[in-house]
């Protein structure tokens, strides 16, 4: 049931072509990066996969349900999403702002607050030791951190996360893209990163979709995806590579 599939996606906006006829397919267990320029149209197709935009034509499904045709409510549990901006809370604590999560499942107040997931969350989010520290006081590194812990929280079989590593330093951005990996590999999440760091596309992704001007212009493995010259020509700059990590190195012409 928790795979996740775009059937010939198409989106416009004030009259412009977003995202034409993208079609992928996440199964349970892996870890699919998106990965593009900017302006590609990775977020708009993470929305759409989230159940929280409608594409003009095509389908999106969870398994064999329409996403679409399934309750709101349903899909709140079925599915947790990371947007790309990340918002400064009101004045509440961490643990409060990650407990939030817990609405998905109807749960508020102690119940939510005092609930494992939320603990486990602030564990695995290297947030305990701040879960009583007012949450608008937070860093931007901490505060993606903190919407990530919320995600967790919904302990739901989907993972969806815009760019959840743009804002963090290396040991965290490792660690979180560890967390993801664990989470498909150990609990058999379906995960989907948008992503800007090849490297770590490489590293962490079982499977890489590139978008370019709203299209899909290559999906597969990630060494298949990040060949030089795909990743020239869709990115124009050059790569070195560390063992089969390619690194961006030059700006080309
Ligand atoms: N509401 C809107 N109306 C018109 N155009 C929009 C709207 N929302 C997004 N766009 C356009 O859609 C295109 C894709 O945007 P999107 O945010 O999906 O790109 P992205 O690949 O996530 O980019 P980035 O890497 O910069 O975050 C962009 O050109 C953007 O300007």
């Amino acid at each position: 049931m928790t795979s996740l599939h775009a059937s010939d996606v198409s989106l416009s906006l004030s009259g412009q072509h977003i995202l034409r006829s993208v079609s992928l397919s996440v199964q349970k267990g892996t870890v699919l990066g998106l990965i593009g320029p900017n302006g590609a149209g990775k977020s708009t197709l993470l929305r759409l996969l989230a159940g929280l935009k409608m594409p003009d034509a095509g389908e999106l499904r969870l398994g064999d349900q329409n996403l679409f045709a399934a309750p709101a409510h349903w899909r709140a549990r079925q599915i947790a999403f990371m947007p790309q901006e990340v918002v400064r809370p009101p004045p509440m604590t961490v643990r409060h702002v990650a407990a939030l999560g817990r609405l998905a499942h109807g749960e508020s107040g102690g119940v939510a607050y005092t609930h494992p997931k939320v603990t486990e969350a602030l564990q695995k989010t290297g947030l305990s030791e701040s879960a009583d520290r007012p949450a608008h006081r937070l860093s931007g590194g901490e505060l993606a951190r903190l919407a990530l812990c919320r995600m967790l929280c919904v302990d739901a079989p989907i993972l969806l996360a815009d760019e959840p590593v743009a804002a963090l330093d290396p040991a965290h951005a490792l660690m979180v893209m560890s967390l993801f990996r664990q989470a498909a590999r150990m609990d058999g999440k379906t995960v989907v990163i948008v992503l800007h760091d090849l490297a770590l596309a490489a590293r962490f992704c079982d499977k890489l979709v590139l978008m370019q001007n709203g299209a899909v212009r290559a999906h597969g493995e990630p060494e298949q995806v990040l060949a030089e010259p795909l990743v020239r020509d869709v990115y124009h700059v050059s790569t070195q590579r560390i063992g089969r990590v390619p690194v961006p190195w030059d700006l080309c012409s």
